[in-house]
């Protein structure tokens, strides 16, 4: 199921959708939620940002239901990605890793929306290729907070929706939405103040650019 987001703005234009990751912090989910962020991401992966099941549930609960949360995998086992998003009770997973189509398979049901995180490394990223719902392209070691250019990319193929990551912060992603032109965009790295842990003006700030840079 593709995340119905779609929240409009008064001119009926779609908004460009917007993930903060990597959240650990009560303070820093009510910040974003506020801010007007589209969906909430929790790392599961091995990171300075993983969380576990009981803290993701507890934040989690915190999201109102037309905010996505997210669960955020790189190279688990299925059981364990269907485990964790389940006791923290996310309608949203995201794989990092070399997860391959029969991955996103079994993973499908109901309510959830898968998104296939890849590398900009792969030369012409496709749509639907693993049976995803949303694809999101971003630098080659995700949750590093390096950007990559996006300016050479050959879009196309990513299909109308499609999510910018990698380096963003409030600085840069008024103009990487306006160079690349995605459905939305995800950061991590650029909303904090030292490695794992968020800044909320920061989360703040680069909703606003975001938002206002289309
Ligand atoms: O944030 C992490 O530590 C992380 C770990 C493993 C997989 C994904 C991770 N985060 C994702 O990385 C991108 C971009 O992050 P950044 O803004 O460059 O720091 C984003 O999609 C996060 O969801």
């Amino acid at each position: 199921m593709v995340f119905a987001g779609g929240r409009r703005d008064d001119g009926g234009m779609e908004k460009l959708f917007v993930k903060v990751c990597g959240l650990r912090l009560e303070q820093d989910v009510d910040t974003a939620v506020e801010a007007g962020a589209d969906a909430i991401g929790f790392v599961f992966a091995e990171s300075p940002r993983r969380v576990d099941a009981d803290t993701a549930a507890r934040l989690a609960r915190r999201v109102p239901e037309d905010v996505l949360t997210v669960g955020v995998f790189r190279n688990q086992a299925v059981d364990e990605v269907r485990r964790l998003a389940g006791l923290a009770g996310v309608r949203g997973i995201q794989l990092h890793g070399d997860e391959g189509a029969e991955d996103y398979a079994a993973l499908r049901r109901e309510g959830v929306t898968l998104i296939r995180a890849t590398s900009c490394r792969e030369s012409s990223p496709r749509y639907g290729e693993f049976g995803e719902d949303l694809l999101l392209l971003d630098a080659p070691v995700p949750g590093s907070g390096a950007t990559w250019d996006w300016t050479v990319k050959d879009f196309a193929g990513a299909g109308d929706r499609w999510i910018l990551a990698g380096g963003l912060s409030p600085q840069n992603v008024g103009e990487a939405v306006r160079s690349a032109r995605p459905w939305g965009v995800d950061v991590s790295s650029g909303v904090e103040s030292s490695r794992g842990v968020k800044d909320p003006a920061l989360i703040t700030a680069f909703v606003e650019a975001a938002r206002s840079a289309r």
